[in-house]
């Protein structure tokens, strides 16, 4: 694994679930506590969201409960997106946007989606890259960044054995090639990711757990993307039983 040279791995935390609903509610609850936690200590929470079954599915639970975050003092971020028009069904933000971001009162300001490929750099999608990197910079921490994963390993839009996995120095590249359609994608990129605070993979399904196994065993990043990314001060793994099924 390839860390930054002035710290080590947090060691990870592993929680083991009996159905998807309780990783998602254990999820939404420590979700609460660590951005309130975060306002408290720096009057802004920053964090990343992802797309998939859990990350969806934990912004659905906030909707429902988001106990006392201060929504309007919340930057909000992604960890990837799909290079697609902005009605796409499969645009992460959409999705983020229906399930929680239109019923709670956040700061458009804060809101920070990745564009879309019918946005202001229409299909140019290294200029959207370049535009979404300069926008995080070199000094956006996220207090938290979800991310679920892949059966493949694969966390954000970040493959296996490819060159966004590879990344070291850029904050977001461009994926043309995703074997997950759709093809065309945005993502952060590894020196971002391990700068977070806090680094939760929401993961279930029997067909994650070869990929969970790999990363717990400490695989290469290039073979499995999920066994690179690691937060500052925490590394949490929500599993559910299926996902936790390689495990010893
Ligand atoms: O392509 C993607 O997949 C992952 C995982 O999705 P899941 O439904 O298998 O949990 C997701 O986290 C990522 O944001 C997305 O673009």
């Amino acid at each position: 694994m390839t860390f930054p040279a002035d710290r080590a791995a947090t060691t990870p935390e592993t929680l083991v679930f009996d159905s998807s609903t309780e990783l998602v509610e254990t999820a939404r609850a420590r979700f609460v506590d660590a951005v309130v936690r975060a306002q408290e200590e720096r009057g802004v929470a920053s964090v990343a969201l992802t797309g998939g079954s859990n990350g969806i599915g934990l912004l659905r639970a906030l909707a429902s409960d988001s106990g006392d975050i201060a929504w309007g003092r919340v930057e909000i971020y992604w960890g990837d997106d799909r290079f697609v028009p902005t009605s796409h069904p499969e645009r992460n933000s959409g999705q983020a946007f229906e399930a929680l971001l239109s019923s709670v009162p956040v700061d458009p300001a804060r809101i920070h989606a990745m564009a879309p490929s019918d946005g202001e750099f229409g299909d140019d999608i290294t200029a959207a890259a370049r535009d979404y990197a300069r926008l995080v910079g070199s000094d956006t921490v996220f207090d938290v960044h979800l991310l679920g994963m892949g059966g493949e390993g694969h966390i954000n839009s970040l493959f296996p054995h490819t060159a966004a996995t590879a990344e070291e120095s850029a904050a977001v590249v461009a994926v043309t090639d995703s074997p997950k359609p759709p093809p065309a994608r945005l993502t952060l990129t590894f020196p971002v990711i391990n700068r977070s605070r806090e680094v939760w993979f929401l993961v279930s399904g029997a067909e994650k757990a070869e990929a969970v196994a790999a990363a717990h065993n400490g695989a290469s990043r290039a073979d499995w993307p999920c066994a690179g990314a690691n937060g500052t001060e925490a590394t949490v793994w929500f599993l559910d039983r299926a996902a936790a099924s390689a495990l010893p």
